[in-house]
């Protein structure tokens, strides 16, 4: 297969994402998948079962909008949630699904949604230019069947306008951005304001 040189940029920036979200710990053992938009509306995406801190480019594969591989590898078990999310929002480029513990926490903590409000760090996520703003991180239940979970995913976000992320309930946090950086933006950013409320709600110490 010939890659094109915007999956081999993209290729090496997810990579360099893995190593960052790595260093964090938000992907332990072979969690979290990741993908980028090509120009062209191809999607490079990490394959199946490879550790996410140490991903080689022939860790990313090539596959079109309906996760269909192009080039022989088998993607994320997780493809799905990607392909439902750039079919939504035609703007997004980049999806980023840690495991982090934060998120984890969260969901056992808080019911349906967590709520962060007030916070000056809201200003890091795509458009909101202050605090005074409130958002809402939806939490579901886990489920091993993909299809269904994307379809339940894909029926909330019907449902609102703004959505910078969600969470799956004792697994991790799914978020994106229109271009990796602002993933990995939103991703630091979600995961400090998790930690604050963690810590406000006495879960973890101040
Ligand atoms: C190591 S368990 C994690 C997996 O079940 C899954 O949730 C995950 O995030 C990674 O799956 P992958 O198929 O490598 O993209
Ligand atoms: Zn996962």
């Amino acid at each position: 297969m010939q890659y094109s040189q915007d999956f081999k940029t993209a290729a090496i920036a997810l990579c360099n994402a893995g190593k960052f979200i790595d260093s964090k710990g938000w992907v332990p053992a072979t969690s979290g998948n990741f993908s980028a938009r090509l120009p062209d509306g191809t999607i490079a995406i990490t394959t199946s079962g490879k550790h996410k801190g140490h991903l080689q480019v022939e860790d990313i594969m090539l596959i079109d909008h309906d996760a269909n591989s192009l080039d022989g590898k088998k993607s994320s078990a997780e493809t799905g949630l990607h392909t439902t999310l750039y079919k939504r929002y035609p703007t997004i480029q980049a999806i980023l699904h840690p495991h982090s513990i934060n998120a984890i926490l969260v969901s056992k903590i808080f019911g349906d949604v967590i709520v962060l409000e007030n916070y000056e760090l809201l200003k890091a996520m795509h458009s909101i230019t202050t605090h005074e703003t409130r958002i809402t991180v939806p939490i579901f239940a886990n489920d091993q069947d993909i299809p269904r979970l994307a379809h339940v995913v894909d029926q909330y976000l019907d449902t609102v306008n703004d959505c910078y992320g969600y969470i799956i309930a004792g697994h991790g946090l799914y978020t994106w951005g229109e271009s990796i950086l602002e993933a990995l933006r939103h991703l630091e950013a979600l995961d400090y304001l998790f930690d604050c409320e963690l810590r406000l709600h006495g879960v973890r110490k101040p």
